[in-house]
C-alpha cells in the first residue's frame, strides 16, 4: 500500500497586513520530508514574512501555519525543537569555537553530546577539523553557515528554514552549501529557502515558488523547468 507523507510546513490563507499594506496575500503552501522549496521574488515580495510567521517571530494576521501538525503561535515555544533557522548573517559567540558554539546551542535545544558526536555534526555540515576549535571570530561567512548547519542537525530540526542564505557567499563556498542542503533534503528534512539566486534555486531546489506583492504567483518542481526558463518566468512575473 502506498501512503502518502505528512505535511511537515503547512500555510493555510496565511496573510499578514501591515495598516492598509499587505505583506503576504493568502498564501498557501504544503511541504513534506524532503522537499526543498526555493522563494524567489523582488524586494519586499513578502519572502522573510512568509519565514518570520513560520519562526513565531511575527503573527499573522489572518490564515493559519503548522509545523509537524502544530499551529504555530508567536510567544510559544512548543515548535522551537522542530525547526531551526538559517539566516543571511549567522549570528554566533565570536568568542566560542565552533564546537563551543555547536554545544551550547545544541544543549539550549536539550541535548548534551559528546565531543566526538558535536565533531561528527560538524563534519557532516562541511566544515574542515581544524577550524572546528577556531574562535568564530577567525570564520568566513560560509564558515558560519556551516556551524548553523550543524546546529540544525544536532536538534535534529524537521524544518529549516533559511533566508538569502548564499547571498556574499563566493562560487565554491555556494556550491559547498548547495551540496550540504541537498543532502539535508535526501535526510529527510524540509526546507524553506529565500533566494535571489535563480541559478541556484534551479540547482539545490525540489520546488521554487515566485512571489509578487505578497502573493505567490508560481509553484513549480525544479524537474520539469530548466534555469534559462525560470528566469524568463520570473523576468515576466516580477
Ligand atoms: N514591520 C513592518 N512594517 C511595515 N511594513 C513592513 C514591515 N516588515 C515588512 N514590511 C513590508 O512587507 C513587505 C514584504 O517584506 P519582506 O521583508 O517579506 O520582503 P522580502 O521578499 O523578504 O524582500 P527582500 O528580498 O528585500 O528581503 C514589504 O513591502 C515591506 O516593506
Amino acid at each position: 500500500m502506498i501512503t502518502s507523507l505528512p505535511d511537515r510546513l503547512v500555510a493555510i490563507d496565511l496573510t499578514k497586513q501591515y495598516n492598509s499594506h499587505t505583506a503576504l496575500n493568502q498564501l498557501n503552501l504544503r511541504l513534506k520530508a524532503g522537499d526543498i522549496f526555493c522563494l524567489l521574488g523582488q524586494n519586499g515580495a513578502g519572502k522573510t514574512t512568509t519565514i518570520n510567521i513560520f519562526l513565531g517571530f511575527i503573527e499573522a494576521s489572518a490564515g493559519k501555519a503548522f509545523i509537524n501538525d502544530i499551529e504555530v503561535r508567536p510567544g510559544d515555544n512548543t515548535l522551537k525543537k522542530h525547526l531551526a533557522y538559517i539566516p543571511e548573517v549567522v549570528q554566533l559567540y565570536g568568542n566560542l569555537t565552533g564546537v563551543e558554539n555547536l554545544h551550547f546551542f545544541s544543549r539550549l535545544a536539550g541535548f548534551d553530546y559528546s565531543p566526538e558526536a558535536l565533531a561528527q555534526f560538524l563534519q557532516h555540515a562541511g566544515l574542515q577539523p581544524e577550524a572546528h576549535r577556531k574562535k568564530l571570530v577567525t570564520y568566513s561567512k560560509g564558515m558560519r553557515q556551516k556551524v548553523a548547519i550543524a546546529i540544525a542537525l544536532a536538534k535534529d530540526a524537521a524544518v529549516i528554514f533559511m533566508d538569502e542564505p548564499t547571498s556574499g557567499l563566493d562560487p565554491k563556498a555556494t556550491q559547498e552549501f548547495t551540496t550540504i542542503v541537498k543532502q539535508l533534503g535526501s535526510k529527510g528534512k524540509t526546507i524553506l529557502m529565500a533566494t535571489h539566486d535563480i541559478f541556484n534555486a534551479v540547482a539545490v531546489g525540489t520546488h521554487i515558488g515566485i512571489m509578487k506583492n505578497g502573493m505567490l504567483m508560481h509553484t513549480l518542481k525544479t524537474a520539469d523547468i530548466t534555469a534559462n526558463e525560470l528566469q524568463k518566468l520570473y523576468l515576466e512575473t516580477i
